[in-house]
C-alpha cells in the first residue's frame, strides 16, 4: 500500500496554494503540521480525489488518481475540515445515509454502523438528534462516516477543533487504535495534537513541504538552541521582537521566557531541552511566517 505525491502544485488563478510537494507514505500515520494557509487543506483534497493538482500527479499504489479517482475512492476515508451534519437526522439514520452513498449494502452497513457506533462511545445515543450534539461527539460521528468502509487510506483535516481537552485525548487514542496497516493523514496547527500519535511529520508552509521526519529528529534539529530566561515583564516585549518565543510564564522570580534561538540571547540564559513545539516554531519562523 503506497501513496506518492509527485511534484504536486496547485494554483487558484493567480494564488500558489500549492508547490511542488514530493512525498511518499506508507501504512501509520503521518501529521501534516503547519500553520493556516500552508496548503495543508489544499493538499488533503487533492488526495481525496475532490481536486486535481495543477501541475504533478499523485499515484495510490501505481495508479495516478486523477485519471482513475474510482481505484482510489473505495479505499478511501475523508473527515474534511468543515465537516457537517444533519441536525434532524440520528447518528443511526445519518450514517445508514452516507453508507447509502457509498454504495454499501444495507446489510452490511447496519453491522459496520453498530460497530463504529460501539468503537466511537455513541452507542447510547445512537437515537438522539444530532442537532442536539457537542462538537466531540460530531466529530465522532464524523469519524464513524469516514471509516464506514474500512477505508486503507484516511484522511482527517484538522479533527480537533473545537473539541475540549478531554475529547483531544479521547480522539488522538482512538486515531492510534486505528492505525494498524492503513495510512492515516492527519492535518493541523496544533503541535501536540501530532506529537503523541505520528511517527513522521510532514512540515508545510507557504505551500511547501519544508520537514519530513520523525519528531525526535525535528526535535535534535533544535537541541542546543532552545534557551530559559528570566525576565522582568518589561522586557518581553522587545525579547519577542527579537526572538522567536516559544512560551512566557510569570512566575516570582520573573518571566520565565523559554526562546529558540541559534545564539545565546541573554547573559543569564540556560539551555533547556528541545520540544517539538520549539521545532516546529524555529523552522516555521525562519521562513518568515507567522506560525
Ligand atoms: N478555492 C480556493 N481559491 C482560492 N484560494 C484558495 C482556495 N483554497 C485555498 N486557497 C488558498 O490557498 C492557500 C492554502 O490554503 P489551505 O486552506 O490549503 O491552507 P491550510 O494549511 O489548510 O490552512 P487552514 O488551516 O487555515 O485551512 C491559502 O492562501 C488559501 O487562501
Amino acid at each position: 500500500m503506497e501513496l506518492q505525491i509527485e511534484q504536486v502544485s496547485k494554483s487558484y488563478g493567480a494564488k500558489h496554494a500549492l508547490s511542488g510537494i514530493t512525498l511518499k507514505l506508507k501504512p501509520g500515520v503521518t501529521g501534516l503540521l503547519g500553520p493556516n494557509g500552508a496548503g495543508k487543506s489544499t493538499l488533503m483534497r487533492m488526495l481525496a480525489t475532490i481536486e486535481k493538482p495543477t501541475q504533478g500527479r499523485i499515484t495510490w499504489n501505481g495508479v495516478d488518481i486523477a485519471g482513475q479517482p474510482q481505484v482510489l475512492r473505495k479505499e478511501l476515508g475523508y473527515l474534511p475540515q468543515d465537516f457537517g451534519v444533519y441536525p434532524n437526522l440520528t447518528p443511526l439514520e445519518f450514517l445508514e445515509y452516507i453508507a447509502a452513498m457509498k454504495g454499501l449494502s444495507a446489510r452490511s452497513a447496519r453491522t459496520r454502523i453498530n460497530e463504529l457506533l460501539e468503537i466511537l462511545n455513541l452507542a447510547n445515543d445512537r437515537k438522539r438528534l444530532l442537532g442536539g450534539f457537542s462538537g466531540g461527539m460530531r466529530q465522532r460521528v464524523g469519524i464513524a462516516q469516514s471509516l464506514l468502509n474500512d477505508p486503507s487510506l484516511l484522511i482527517v483535516d484538522e479533527p480537533t477543533v473545537g473539541l475540549d481537552p478531554g475529547e483531544r485525548i479521547g480522539f488522538r487514542n482512538l486515531l492510534s487504535s486505528l492505525s494498524g496497516d492503513r495510512i492515516i493523514i492527519l492535518s493541523t496547527h496544533i503541535v501536540t495534537d501530532i506529537e503523541s500519535i505520528a511517527p513522521t511529520i510532514a512540515l508545510m508552509a507557504k505551500g511547501r513541504l519544508v520537514k519530513h521526519a520523525a519528531p525526535e529528529n525535528l526535535i535534535q534539529s533544535v537541541e542546543q538552541k532552545v534557551w530559559n530566561c528570566i525576565l522582568p515583564a518589561a522586557s518581553l516585549p522587545e525579547m519577542q521582537a527579537k526572538y522567536t518565543v516559544s512560551s512566557a510564564i510569570q512566575r516570582s522570580d520573573g518571566i520565565h521566557t523559554r526562546i529558540v534561538s541559534d545564539l545565546r540571547p541573554s547573559a543569564n540564559a540556560t539551555l533547556l531541552p528541545a520540544s517539538l513545539e520549539d521545532a516546529y516554531l524555529y523552522t516555521v519562523s525562519s521562513l518568515g511566517v507567522q506560525p
